[in-house]
Parts: structure tokens; C-alpha cells; sequence
């Protein structure tokens, strides 16, 4: 598991470190230091003439002191000081002297220069407002100059809390950040900004933020083999569940074909496509392997039936928006007793039912929005919930007592007294019509298989990721269809089984 800390976590595992273990502050700028050099010389980068830019707090301190490694390996180094003299921390006023002692070259504006590497220096996870006047033209140079550039700790510009640029950010083609990854380094836009990230022990005690409730993680392969659900040599099809999908409407077969392939790509054992009778020969066709039960008009003991038949629901890709739909999603609301996700229009319907919302059985259901059915679902405008995506899960997660999956370039889960994920599968091949429904399918494959709704969540919105990247990987960005994720996700499982076996 990977932790992805925010600032002030970040900030309360330096002060625990120095105040309770005693470390001192100076021995870890020192530590942070000497990384950011080992790394520039495992690199190769070239030591002609290095620019560090510094700023007033202990960055700016990291920045001097790495300015004096270098110069006592006898390279050439100039730092430019960008912050106030009478702003720097008590680190930074040390670091800065030490470097002066060193013989080297201070300027207190941008010099245009042939530096080999610029070194960003300038704010760390201190930063918390935009960045105007001197510092933005600072800023600007450092980007404009041609040298390689390393940003210490985290790109300036970039918020370690959420990723956001604070008006301009610098361009660096290595990060190497000190102790735990923070959170602003892998969500969009910071993930633009840090080229390759390398992440170095320097010493600091983070284990009790880790611990801690409210600490983001990602998953690894390692995670993901303990997570899939354990398949024994004795089974039969009853084994991996019965899948209900309700989904589809008429000209949108396409959505039950593709959620229907990713689940039984899953190993769901039973799947069966509940829609419109427009449908039938098309999806039979498509997908022989599921059963398709049809409606012409909304058929309560029709309904009844299949969901007394599932033992896991899956409703709303491609449902559109008719009475039917409406009565389809109130009853499966009233009715159903097993683990139930609600996709795409079924969020549309429930969002434009308020009063419905209070039928989310406890800890039942799986919503999976996108930030604009989010916005529908919970009132609140798309750019607020881009500002506060976190908080936004959080409280919906809570307030509906759901699993909420919202869906972005880095799609996040959340659920009442469960850590919040962060997904860091997946690329842009997959901005597609057609994914949402994969997923739905992937998921609703691992609850019927009996993964707790929060895991299967987890899980699948992984795998999803990782089979576009699979995908990606023979087709390019441009050419990949939602049916290549269901069809690569064979590989994406298999890749966590070979690993598992590995092991
Ligand atoms: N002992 C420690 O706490 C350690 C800190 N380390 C380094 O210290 C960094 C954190 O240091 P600090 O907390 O001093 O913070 P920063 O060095 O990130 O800078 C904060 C300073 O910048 C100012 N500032 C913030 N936003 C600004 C803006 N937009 N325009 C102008 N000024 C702005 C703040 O008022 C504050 O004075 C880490 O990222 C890391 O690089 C490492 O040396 C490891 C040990
Ligand atoms: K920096």
C-alpha cells in the first residue's frame, strides 16, 4: 500500500520527528540534502553549472544546503535567494551562511545563464497561496531556462494537499520527495508538473500519520493479489454468483454488452441482462454467454423475479431517462435485499428523486458518478466539487451511507470509517464512451463473488485502470474502445495472479 499524505500530515511527521525522537532539524534538512544530490549523480546529470533557486523557508534551506554539497564536490553553483531575508527560518538563515562559507555564488535576482540544472528550491508543502509579482517571474525564468531541472520535495506552485496549481507552477523533470508521497504529486494538475517522482527515506517517523483514518492510499500489485476474491478448484458457476445487470434501453445495447463482458471477465458466474425487449437479439448475439430476461412496458412481477433470481444488482448503464426507468429504479430501491451498484442514469433518476435517497439500505449500495452526475446528485456545482473533491466524497459517502466512486482522470472512493482511495491506474485512452459501464460490469462482477462493496470498489476501479494501461500499451492513446478494457482486463487479472504465484 502506498500513502499519499496531504501538507499539514506531512508537516505533524516532521514535528513528531524532531520534537519526540529528537532528530534535529538540521540533520534532516542535511539527510533531504544529500538525496537530491545522490539522485543528480545517479542521473548523470550534467555538474557544469547548477542554479539553485531558494526561497525563505526550510525548501529554501534544503535548496542552500544542497548548494553546499555541491560546492564542496567542486562544481559550480549559483543561488538565487527569492524569499525576504527577514521571513527565513531559523534553517534557512543556517543553511544560507553555510553556503556563503562554502565560497558560493548568491544573487538575489535571475541571472540568464548556460545552467546545466536548475534546482527548485523556492516552496515546499509550506506553500498555501497563489503565487504573484517577484515569485512568479522567478518562477517563469526557471522554467524557461534549458538546463534539467529537479524540484526539491514537491514542484513549486503545486498545493501537496490537492494538486492544485497556485497560478504557475515549475516544470521540473524529477521530484525527489522526502520520506511518504504527498497526495498533490499524483492528483491533476501537480501530476502534470513533477516528472519522473523519487521518493527517499530521510528519516522522518510518518508510521502514526499513516495510521491514522484520514491518510489517503493508492494500491500496488502486492494489494491487489490479497484483494481478489479466492477462486478453489471445486467450484461450479453457482460458486462466483448471479449477476443481475439492468441496464440497456432502446438504441443503448451497448451499455448492458459491455458491463455484462467485464463481469463475467471478472468471473462472475451467472450474468443476466434485464432490459428492454428491443434489445434481445442484439445482445444475444453480442453475448451469448449472458441470459436476457426483456420488458416492453414496466412489469413489476417480471422485476421481482430477477432480483429474487441475483445475488448482486447492477443498475443504470444505459437505463435512460423514461416512467419505466423511474418505476424500474424505485422498486429495485424498495424491493432488493443483496449488494446493489447504481450507475450513470440510475444516479440521474435517484438525484432527480431526492426523497428516494433515504431507500439506500445501510452500507448496501455502490453509487458511481462521474463529477457531473455528482453535481446532480448532490446539488452542488462541478467546479466546487473539483475545488473540494475530497470533502465532497466524504460527506456524500456519509450522509447516503454508500460506497461513493468518483469517477475522474484520478477517481477517488470513499465510505463511512474507510480510508480514502485514490486511484493511480488508468490514462486518457480510457476517457471514452462506453468505460463507465465497463466498470460498473467489473465491479458488479466482484460483489456478486462476494468482495465487500467498499473492496470490490477498490478493486475494480484498479483493475479497470490497469487494463486501460494494458490497452493503451498495444493500441496507443487514441484507438482504444470500451470493449478493449473488458477484453484486457483478462491480462490485468493475470498479471495479479503471475504475481501472486511469483511470490
Ligand atoms: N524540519 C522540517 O520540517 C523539514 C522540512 N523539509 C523541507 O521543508 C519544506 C517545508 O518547509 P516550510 O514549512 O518552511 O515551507 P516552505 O519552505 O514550503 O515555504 C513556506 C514559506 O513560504 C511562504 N509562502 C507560502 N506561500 C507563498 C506564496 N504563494 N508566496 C509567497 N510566499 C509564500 C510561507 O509564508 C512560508 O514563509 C518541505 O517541503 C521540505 O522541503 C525538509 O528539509 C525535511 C525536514
Ligand atoms: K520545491
Amino acid at each position: 500500500m502506498q500513502y499519499l499524505l496531504n501538507a499539514e500530515q506531512m508537516k505533524s511527521a516532521d514535528s513528531h520527528t524532531i520534537q519526540d525522537l529528537g532528530v534535529s532539524s538540521r540533520t534532516l534538512m542535511e539527510r533531504a540534502a544529500a538525496a537530491c544530490t545522490d539522485y543528480i549523480e545517479e542521473q548523470k546529470w550534467p555538474l557544469t553549472h547548477v542554479c539553485i533557486v531558494c526561497g525563505s523557508g526550510n525548501n529554501g534551506g534544503d535548496g542552500f544546503a544542497i548548494g553546499s554539497i555541491l560546492k564542496e564536490k567542486g562544481c559550480q553553483v549559483t543561488a538565487v535567494f527569492a524569499g525576504r531575508m527577514t521571513s527565513r527560518t531559523e534553517e534557512c538563515i543556517y543553511q544560507m551562511d553555510q553556503f556563503k562559507q562554502c565560497g558560493g555564488t548568491l544573487l538575489t535576482e535571475w541571472q540568464d545563464n548556460d545552467y546545466s540544472i536548475v534546482i527548485d528550491a523556492l516552496f515546499g508543502v509550506g506553500l498555501n497561496r497563489e503565487i504573484t509579482g517577484h515569485y512568479l517571474e522567478m518562477l517563469q525564468h526557471m522554467n524557461m531556462s534549458s538546463g534539467r531541472k529537479l524540484a526539491v520535495d514537491i514542484p513549486s506552485g503545486i498545493s501537496a494537499t490537492d494538486g492544485r496549481v497556485f497560478g504557475e507552477a515549475f516544470q521540473a523533470d524529477a521530484t525527489v520527495t522526502f520520506q511518504e508521497r504527498k497526495l498533490g504529486l499524483f492528483l491533476f494538475s501537480g501530476a502534470l508538473y513533477t516528472g519522473k517522482v523519487c521518493v527517499t527515506d530521510i528519516g522522518i517517523d510518518s508510521f502514526t500519520v499513516k495510521e491514522q483514518l484520514d491518510t489517503a492510499y493508492a494500491l500496488e500489485m502486492s494489494d491487489i493479489a490479497k484483494l481478489l476474491p479466492e477462486r478453489p478448484p471445486y467450484a461450479h458457476k453457482g460458486t462466483f454468483g448471479k449477476l443481475l445487470l439492468i441496464a440497456g434501453s432502446s438504441g443503448m445495447a451497448g451499455a448492458a454488452f459491455l458491463s455484462a463482458c467485464a463481469a463475467y471477465r471478472m468471473g462472475a458466474g451467472l450474468v443476466r441482462i434485464y432490459t428492454t425487449e428491443d434489445n434481445r437479439s442484439i445482445l444475444q448475439q453480442l453475448i451469448p454467454e449472458a441470459i436476457i430476461t426483456t420488458y416492453t412496458e414496466y412489469d413489476k412481477a417480471s422485476l421481482l423475479s430477477v432480483l429474487e433470481w441475483a445475488d448482486a444488482v447492477c443498475i443504470g448503464s444505459g437505463l435512460g431517462r423514461s416512467d419505466v426507468a423511474d418505476l424500474i429504479v424505485n422498486t429495485v430501491l424498495k424491493e432488493i435485499n443483496v449488494p446493489c451498484l447504481i450507475d450513470a442514469d440510475g444516479i440521474n433518476i435517484l438525484a432527480a428523486h431526492p426523497e428516494w435517497k433515504d431507500q439506500l439500505a445501510e452500507g448496501n449500495y455502490v453509487l458511481t458518478p462521474h463529477l457531473k452526475e455528482l453535481s446532480r446528485l448532490t446539488g452542488r456545482p462541478v467546479n466546487e466539487i473539483q475545488m473540494h473533491r475530497r470533502e465532497v466524497l466524504e460527506q456524500t459517502a456519509r450522509t447516503l451511507d454508500v460506497t461513493l466512486v468518483q469517477k475522474d482522470a484520478r477517481t477517488f472512493v470513499g465510505a463511512k470509517g474507510r480510508r480514502m482511495y485514490v486511484n493511480l491506474t488508468g490514462n486518457a485512452a480510457m476517457a471514452k464512451a462506453g468505460s463507465g459501464d465497463v466498470l460498473a460490469g467489473i465491479i458488479g462482477g466482484l460483489m456478486v463473488q462476494g468482495c465487500d462493496n467498499y473492496d470490490a470498489a477498490v478493486l475494480g476501479v484498479y483493475l479497470h485502470g490497469l487494463a486501460g494501461d494494458i490497452a493503451r500499451n498495444e493500441m496507443g492513446c487514441y484507438s482504444v474502445l470500451a470493449r478493449d478494457l473488458a477484453d484486457a482486463l483478462g491480462s490485468a487479472i493475470q498479471m495479479t495472479e503471475n504475481w501472486k504465484a511469483e511470490k
